[in-house]
């Protein structure tokens, strides 16, 4: 099981702060990168990727929540993401985007959304590292988890064991101690949370309820 706390909960007056608070109780950092078309909110780019990358040994894990993203991949990769996830919905040619993360030994992911069903990444399952499935609609944190999302992670791991790959399920939104046990029961290893981490004052006993869980 891996933890991956997500920034867009963190002070951002006080963020490289924030990151040393919780580095070294977790493996990746979970960096929302938002950009007000795809999704009705703005975020953060690959300067602040670059800002975090000599302050933490945990992978750079970038959530590309943008529209066009094969424009901006090379310069994620630059800044130092170790994995990069675009959304099936931004992607028309979602095997070239995909191998341009690959090709810089970059870990590769895609995302779905709440009301993507899991077959339109059948074909795509094979080149991807990770699969990350929206528990929430994307856009802002501390939103209620969506729970016939457990269903889909369900059908991603049946997927997974099927086709015997190794691919990893994230999930993402409305992740606490009740949701990550559901999550990972349905199959899910990589667990992203914003709130449930950011908003307690100790995040070194956040962090471990949720490995309770
Ligand atoms: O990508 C997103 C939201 O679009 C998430 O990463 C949220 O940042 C998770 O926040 P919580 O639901 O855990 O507060």
């Amino acid at each position: 099981m891996r933890i991956a706390p997500s920034i867009l909960a963190a002070d951002f007056a006080n963020l490289a702060n924030e990151v040393k608070d919780v580095e070294p109780y977790v493996d990746l950092l979970h960096i929302d990168v938002m950009d007000g078309h795809f999704v009705p909110n703005i975020t953060m780019g690959p300067n602040v990727v670059q800002a975090l990358k000599p302050l933490t040994k945990c992978e750079l894990d970038v959530h590309l929540m943008i529209e066009n993203p094969d424009k901006y991949i090379p310069e994620f990769i630059k800044a130092g993401a170790d994995m990069i996830s675009v959304h099936v919905e931004t992607c028309p040619h979602l095997h070239r985007t995909i191998q341009l993360i690959k090709q810089a030994g970059v870990k590769a992911g895609v995302v779905l959304n709440p009301a993507t069903p899991i077959e339109t990444i059948k074909t795509i399952l094979p080149d991807v590292d990770f699969i990350l499935i929206m528990t929430v609609n994307p856009g802002f944190g501390g939103q209620s988890f969506i729970t016939s999302m457990l269903e889909k992670i369900k059908e991603a791991k049946s997927m997974i064991e099927e086709k015997g790959l190794n691919a990893e399920i994230e999930v993402d939104g409305g992740i606490n101690p009740e949701t990550l046990q559901a999550c990972s029961e349905a199959g899910a290893s990589i667990f992203v949370a914003g709130s449930a981490i950011f908003n307690h004052e100790d995040r070194k006993a956040a962090i471990e309820q949720l490995r309770g869980a």
